[in-house]
């Protein structure tokens, strides 16, 4: 077997010898495609890298499928799946983070949803890009339906140590993720501490809310910046495009 990446991966690693990226995150159980389309355009408009498509609950079948489709058809940015389970997949997308969640304590997180997935994507020509998924606290909606023990804040160690376990497992990313919706994204000495055991890019995601949050997060050592609720709950397209606009400052400096 001769390894080769994909065009989502070639693409991501590309652009991050440039510089960091910014994902926005949407859930097609808080968006309709009309909104996700006009999202995605303004995405486009304004630097955002690549959209993420997934949630906890109800982000499955037509429902998945509608919004994927609309982004598709309103940007040529790469839509990447962010399955809760191997219910989240779908034919529409250009590649699905093949996620395992190492801190899990259930083995349908870890390698239960992903063969009863497997199938799926080899049959529909999904690019799958393996990722080590860590819950840190407080976890949210995701760590509850996750079956996490999630991860301490004050204790960095264990996630690098979950991190570069996973780097040695194979897998070619490490997301660490606060929970959508959190009160505080993940502490920055936790992001420098796993950044600096590994070597594969670091995602952070998690209630990331404002300029100040993405900087600190970038500059702390993520190689990709992950947002939604800022995004979703902006109230209006305007909001969410000045939000966004900021955001990426953070990101990008
Ligand atoms: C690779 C395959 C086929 C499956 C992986 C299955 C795994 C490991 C799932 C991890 C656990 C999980 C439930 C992940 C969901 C991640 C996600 C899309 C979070 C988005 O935010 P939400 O948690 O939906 O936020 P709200 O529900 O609060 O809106
Ligand atoms: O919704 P937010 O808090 O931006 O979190 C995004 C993502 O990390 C959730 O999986
Ligand atoms: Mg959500």
């Amino acid at each position: 077997m001769k390894l080769k990446l994909g065009k989502v991966e070639s693409y991501i690693h590309e652009k991050l010898e440039k510089e960091k990226l910014h994902f926005v995150l949407l859930d097609p159980d808080d968006v309709s495609p009309e909104e996700a389309s006009k999202i995605a355009k303004m995405c486009e408009e304004v630097g955002v890298d690549a959209i993420m498509v997934g949630g906890s609950t109800g982000a499955e079948g037509e429902v998945l499928d509608s919004v994927v489709r609309a982004i598709k058809e309103s940007s040529s940015l790469p839509v990447i799946l962010f399955p809760g389970s191997h219910g989240g997949i779908s034919k529409y997308a250009d590649a699905i983070f093949f996620m395992s969640l190492l801190n899990s304590r259930n083995p349908f997180f870890i390698t239960g949803a992903q063969a009863l997935g497997a199938f799926t994507v080899k049959r529909y020509c999904i690019e799958p890009i393996p990722m080590a998924y860590l819950i840190i606290e407080p976890g949210e909606t995701v760590g509850w339906v996750g079956d996490a023990k999630p991860i301490p804040r004050h204790k960095p160690k264990i996630a690098a140590a979950y991190a570069l376990a996973g780097q040695y497992l194979g897998m070619r990313l490490v997301y660490l993720e606060a929970g959508s919706g959190a009160p505080e994204h993940v502490p920055n000495r936790m992001i420098r501490v796993v950044k600096s055991v590994i070597d594969v890019p670091l995602i952070v995601g998690g209630g990331i809310r404002t300029y100040e949050d993405a900087r600190e997060v970038a500059q702390s050592g993520a190689d990709i910046i992950v947002t939604g609720t800022a995004i979703e709950k902006a109230g209006s397209l305007e909001e969410a495009r000045k939000r966004l606009e900021s955001l990426i400052k953070g990101v990008k400096g």
